[in-house]
């Protein structure tokens, strides 16, 4: 315990650093990208290195004469010391050759005041009685999460110059900001699930919204080699994962269901184990009372800092989740909904949410559902960047011409444009694929 509680700082490695940068033009590539401005401790440092960080970001050559310049040109010499301050730290620093790791240490540092300060807004949170335990369990989470993984706040204001940048380099990379649902007239429609929108499957029960999800998950899972998270309120881990196994063995999910093998099956049973073994799938079954917005992200936090940039975030279903005897479950909902869409902002992931649709659409003639058929809807339809509505004709009619045939209605498209296309779906092992094929 430090007992004169003065902020960990090393003013000598700092003074290195500074000399370095004066004496060695290439100094400043160096440690650019390494250290921030605040990761000096005393403001005077911090003046000196950010006129050399903006000398070096406009690949303006950074030394003792350029540094002292601009430095003049903007009226701050006098305030860091003037020139003897400047040549002060020159005297000191013989070479810049021990910068990197003169770096290391001054950041450090500057880590340890960071956690003294998340540590004191903590404090001061856990004494506030006002605000929620479970908002200030997020809070303290989100605050060390951030210091042992990034250290930087994504979401400061950039100027458009640096957003520019990022573009650029993504259209000359030509890398798609979405993954493909697989099925090629969804595709054509919709262009695919883009990272960080929020995406509704809506549909009334029994309709195949859960099918549609595994197939979306294991797709995405397959194709993307990037973890995905399923979070099922619905349906236990064991019913969900044996979803995943009809699927990759072709055995009726009922039977899985009901532990009934044949002994016919037993080879792909054992196939389809070792090939689902292998996917990047993440279940969750947190009951739909406990599973919070909090909860998810700190889910999300932690496979996202165990198995990387996270591929596909699933959630069945919205109405499900918070106390369902609440009085304004529109106002739920909608509360649910924002928080979700900030989640796939956050972690840079389309997330699927399925939600119930009225039984309104029962009473309609064709039955099938519109925007404004969302059950509870509260936000659901502005929050949400696409709304997917499922439709199965045979769900209504045995007698069908399209049995097997699912009807996928994009009744909002934030990015393009709407419409319906038609795709299989073998609802005994949540099997989809073209309808045109
Ligand atoms: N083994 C099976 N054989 C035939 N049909 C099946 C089988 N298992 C499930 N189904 C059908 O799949 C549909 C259920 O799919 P799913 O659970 O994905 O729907 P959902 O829209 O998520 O429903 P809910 O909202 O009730 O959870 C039902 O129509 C059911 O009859």
């Amino acid at each position: 315990m430090n007992d004169n509680h003065l902020p960990p700082t090393n003013i000598e490695a700092e003074e290195a650093i500074l000399g370095g940068i004066l004496l060695d033009p290439k100094a400043i590539t160096i440690v650019a990208d390494i250290l921030p401005v605040e990761a000096f401790s005393i403001s005077t440092h911090q003046q000196i290195y950010k006129a050399a960080l903006l000398l070096h970001h406009k690949d303006k050559q950074v030394d003792l004469m350029t540094v002292s310049t601009w430095l003049s040109d903007h009226k701050l010499l006098e305030k860091v010391g003037g020139t003897t301050k400047l040549a002060q730290l020159l005297n000191r620093t013989v070479s810049a050759v021990n910068i990197d790791r003169y770096s290391l240490l001054v950041l450090d540092k500057y880590q340890r005041r960071r956690l003294i300060a998340a540590g004191h807004e903590i404090v001061d949170l856990g004494y506030d009685t006002a605000i929620e335990l479970e908002t200030v369990f997020d809070f303290a989470e989100s605050k060390l999460f951030a210091l042992t993984t990034d250290k930087k706040d994504k979401f400061t204001t950039e100027p458009i110059n640096d957003c520019l940048a990022d573009i650029f380099n993504e259209l000359e990379q030509g890398s798609l900001p979405l993954f493909s649902t697989g099925l090629t007239d969804l595709d054509s429609l919709i262009g695919g699930l883009t990272k960080q929108d929020l995406i509704i499957v809506a549909a009334r029960p029994s309709m195949g919204k859960s099918w549609f999800a595994c197939y979306l998950a294991n797709h995405i899972a397959i194709k993307e080699k990037k973890p995905v998270v399923f979070f099922s309120a619905e349906m236990s881990r064991k019913q969900l994962t044996k979803r995943f196994l009809a699927m990759h063995t072709g055995i009726d999910s009922q039977r899985l269901m009901n532990n009934v093998i044949y002994e016919d099956e037993m080879d792909s049973l054992v196939n389809g184990l070792s090939n689902l073994a292998e996917l990047p799938i993440e279940i969750n079954d947190t009951p739909a009372e406990q599973l919070t917005p909090a909860k998810i992200r700190s889910e999300l936090r932690k496979i996202q800092s165990k198995r990387g940039e996270l591929g596909l975030v699933v959630l069945d279903y919205i109405q499900k989740l918070g106390d369902r005897a609440a009085g304004n479950r529109a106002q739920v909902i909608g509360k649910y909904s924002g928080a979700c869409k900030d989640i796939a902002k956050q972690f840079n992931v389309p997330f699927v949410v399925l939600a119930q649709i009225n039984r309104g659409v029962e009473s309609q003639s064709n039955k099938r559902p519109a925007m404004a058929s969302l059950k509870d809807s509260g936000d659901i339809e502005q929050d949400g960047d696409l709304l997917l509505m499922l439709y199965r004709d045979e769900y209504y009619k045995s007698d069908t011409e399209d049995n097997g045939v699912m009807e996928v209605i994009v009744g909002k498209n934030r990015n393009g444009a709407t419409g319906t296309c038609k795709v299989l779906f073998d609802p005994s092992v949540g099997a989809f694929c073209d309808y045109t094929s």
